[in-house]
């Protein structure tokens, strides 16, 4: 009987794919299963065809639906059938035409490459030209330049006059010893920058193109020979070049031979995402890494794979706990906790899930507390503001509550302050604006004292006194409740918090794994790992390659940081240079100035329609607004105007369910989170900064500007959600933090365009 494999790079297609589409697909593949091989073949709904003409003899395609189409690799020899593919009918046999699949002798894998686009290339002796949108390749996806033929033999083809090549520090001998082939070694020769070899990376041999990208980083030939190419050899004997067969099962990082019906579904139907078995080696390396001598720090722009990083990082701890430990799992807001805790039952089997903690550090600090002082409850921050007014009133004192706010949360609190000395020591306020005399800092002190006091005393501690609270108690006990801590978003947590978890776990091998980027910080906080004893150094690993946004939306984000210095996470330096670069390319951002509050609703009513109508499922679609009150707004307005929208509580609603409506959120709760497209809503200069939440500059100037910066942030956040579309608007003023090109570029008034 046939059987039938799927190739995990097709999986993020059937997210586009509508309800009855994918339960066609899901018949269609069962078919693949039930019916012997000569009726398979015959079937008159599946109407598997041969190309006309291709790169491929194996491939063929077979309708899904009127507009979609299956591209698989048929057997030769056995009965493994591959799906490779799933495409809109009318792009697809081009796509299929110029692929070609071979094995990989050296490693033992099947790969599939652009043979066309490759073919031009090498046998033209052109320059690698950088890959451009549009052309014969799914949407969203990089498409080179597309054409074949094999290298003759002798040394590169292509020279590069004036520019170093890529490749030039390994010999071809090094190259075929690392599995990749005479095409490929042609090719590589043209190469003179990463980017170029990102952006070819698409059409190239999937192993191949990782042991070109670890050889690009400038990693020895002996390393990426143990660390990309022997995990992947096969575990009995060699594969032939025409045993296809042996190298589908063989291809464990991205193959995954479905034995049963509820396989296939689990596969299709996104219980099977990518990211579960497709790591970039650099990943899997930081992932699966049996010891860091201390805490470890994975850092990285946005959508470059930290959190799929952690979520590994967590799987392999939970597999090799000693008996009785425990992980933390940890993130900054509820919303992103429930996140992880969905995407951790997709990565580890029940069993391991059970000596696994996913929760808030508050959530943590809390827990910790309650054991010793049962009665204890949670207070807001604004709660101690009001009582903070209520003690500067009582002691006389003329500074706000705000400023006392301030001085309890960035001063006191951060820098774990216990004593009126400790407060007055010369650089317990560096960095400070106001400068406050010995007899100004003895009044504050002992108006915060005061309010502390009272806080206790009722049992109601804010976040910030239960992590102080939190972390004496845990530094206390010579058992520590967790033997490994992995934290993500790690770039907004408060010191106070970060002390709570540093006491969590002994320090020691793999105590702390901590994942985040300073670009996206939203809230106020800087953090000095070295003051909080939490030592990395030699322990920090950049990722630089983005999976999820487009080069165009990125480029385009990047703009409303520019100019901004971010620095390091949990070091007072500003961070090394080096882009995330994109590996998908699609169209650039829209823009829209509108009249008025009307015609933008107006607007993004038409451009969330268009999305629609191209395909993309109403679940894939989020708008995003800064408040909550204009999220609401948005979604009624939305509704009227005939587009199914509703609130979007990241915390309570999943991101893949199936709900028919186009979600609409805050700024705030889309952290973390992607889809395929955004709409970034009412961008004015009122809202982005919005000056509520900004400390007053004559209140601490320093503050200030943090807080701006965090606002900045939040709109780099929301626009670097989107995988494939991006729509910006607003009306009246736009935000300062707008790319200055993109507001003169707006499109204004007039209907908005498709
Ligand atoms: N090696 C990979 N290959 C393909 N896709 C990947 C890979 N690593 C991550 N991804 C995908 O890229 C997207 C972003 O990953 P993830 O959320 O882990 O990034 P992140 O760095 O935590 O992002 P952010 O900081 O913006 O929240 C996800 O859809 C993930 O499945």
């Amino acid at each position: 009987m046939p059987q039938l494999a799927i190739d995990a790079t097709c999986l993020p297609q059937y997210d586009k794919l509508d309800r009855p589409t994918r339960e066609r697909l899901i018949a269609a593949t069962r078919k693949f299963r039930e019916l012997p091989l000569e009726a398979l073949l015959a079937h008159p709904d599946l109407r598997i065809r041969r190309l006309p003409a291709g790169q491929d003899p194996r491939i063929r395609t077979f309708r899904i639906s009127d507009g979609w189409t299956g591209v698989m690799l048929a057997p030769e020899s056995g009965e493994t059938f591959l799906l490779v593919h799933l495409l809109p009918r009318d792009s697809a046999e081009d796509w299929a035409g110029e692929q070609r699949h071979d094995v990989n002798t050296v490693m033992g894998t099947l790969e599939r490459r652009n043979a066309a686009a490759l073919g031009r290339v090498v046998g033209r002796g052109d320059v690698a030209a950088p890959v451009q949108a549009g052309g014969a390749g799914p949407p969203g996806e990089a498409v080179p330049a597309p054409a074949s033929d094999p290298e003759p033999s002798g040394g590169p083809v292509v020279a590069r006059p004036d520019e170093a090549a890529l490749f030039d520090h390994v010999s071809n001998h090094d190259l075929r010893r690392l599995g990749v082939d005479a095409e490929i070694r042609r090719f590589c020769r043209t190469l003179t920058t990463e980017e170029e070899l990102e952006g070819w990376r698409a059409a190239l041999p999937q192993d191949q193109y990782e042991v070109l990208s670890h050889l690009a980083e400038g990693l020895p030939v002996e390393r990426v020979l143990r660390e990309v190419v022997e995990p992947r050899r096969p575990r009995v004997g060699a594969v032939a070049a025409d045993d296809y067969d042996t190298a589908i099962r063989n291809t464990r990082e991205r193959v995954i031979v479905v034995n049963d019906d509820q396989e296939i579904e689990d596969v299709l139907a996104g219980e099977f995402n990518a990211w579960r078995i497709y790591l970039h080696p650099k990943q899997r390396d930081l992932a699966y890494r049996p010891r860091f001598n201390g805490p470890a720090k994975v850092s990285g722009g946005p959508g470059t794979g930290k959190t799929v990083v952690a979520l590994h990082r967590v799987k392999f701890l939970a597999e090799h706990l000693p008996l009785g430990g425990r992980v933390l799992l940890t993130s900054f807001t509820n919303a992103l906790v429930e996140s992880l805790k969905r995407n951790l039952a997709l990565l580890l089997p029940a069993e391991l899930i059970e000596d696994v903690d996913v929760i808030t550090a508050d959530k943590l600090a809390m827990n910790v507390v309650k054991e010793e002082q049962p009665d204890v409850s949670f207070w807001s921050d604004n709660d101690v503001r009001g009582l903070l007014a209520n003690v500067a009133q009582r002691h006389g004192l003329r500074w706000s509550a705000d400023f006392l706010f301030q001085e309890y949360r960035h001063v006191i609190m951060a820098h774990g302050i216990t004593t009126v000395d400790g407060y007055l020591d010369p650089d317990a306020r560096r960095g400070r604006s106001l400068a406050l005399d010995t007899a100004q800092r003895r009044d504050v002190w002992h108006a915060i004292a005061d309010a502390r006091v009272r806080m206790r005393r009722n049992r109601r501690l804010p976040s910030l006194e239960l992590h102080a609270e939190a972390a004496r108690i845990l530094d206390g006990r010579a058992e520590k409740p967790y033997t490994n801590v992995v934290i993500d978003e790690a770039q907004d947590l408060h010191p106070t918090q970060w002390r709570t978890l540093r006491a969590a776990a002994a320090p020691g091998a793999n105590d702390l794994f901590i994942a985040g980027d300073n670009r996206q910080r939203i809230y106020d906080n800087t953090v000095s790992f070295k003051q909080l004893g939490i030592r990395i150094v030699g322990r920090s690993y950049p990722l630089r390659v983005n999976y999820r946004t487009t080069g165009e939306i990125l480029a385009w984000a990047g703009e409303i940081l520019r100019g901004q210095q971010v620095s390091e996470l949990g070091e007072p330096v500003p961070e090394p240079a080096g882009t995330t670069r994109s590996v998908l390319r699609g169209r650039p951002p829209e823009v829209r100035a509108a009249r008025d509050l009307a015609d933008e609703l107006d607007a993004l009513a038409e451009r969330v329609r268009g999305w629609l109508a191209d395909g993309i499922a109403p679940g894939d679609v989020c708008v995003t607004t800064r408040t909550h009150r204009l999220r609401n707004a948005v979604v009624r307005e939305l509704t009227e105007r005939g587009v199914p929208a509703a609130a979007f509580q990241a915390s309570k609603d999943t991101v893949t369910d199936a709900s028919p409506a186009v979600r609409v959120t805050t700024m705030h709760s889309v952290k973390g989170l992607e889809f395929r497209a955004i709409a970034v809503f009412g961008v004015t200069a009122d809202a982005l900064p919005n000056m509520e939440h900004v400390t007053d500059a004559e209140v601490d100037e320093q503050q200030h500007e943090a807080d701006l910066a965090a606002q900045r942030s939040l709109l780099y956040v929301a626009c670097t959600r989107a995988r494939e579309s991006l729509y910006v608007s607003w009306h009246g003023e736009p935000s300062p933090f707008l790319p200055r090109a993109a507001v003169n570029g707006a499109v204004r008034r007039g209907p908005a365009r498709r």
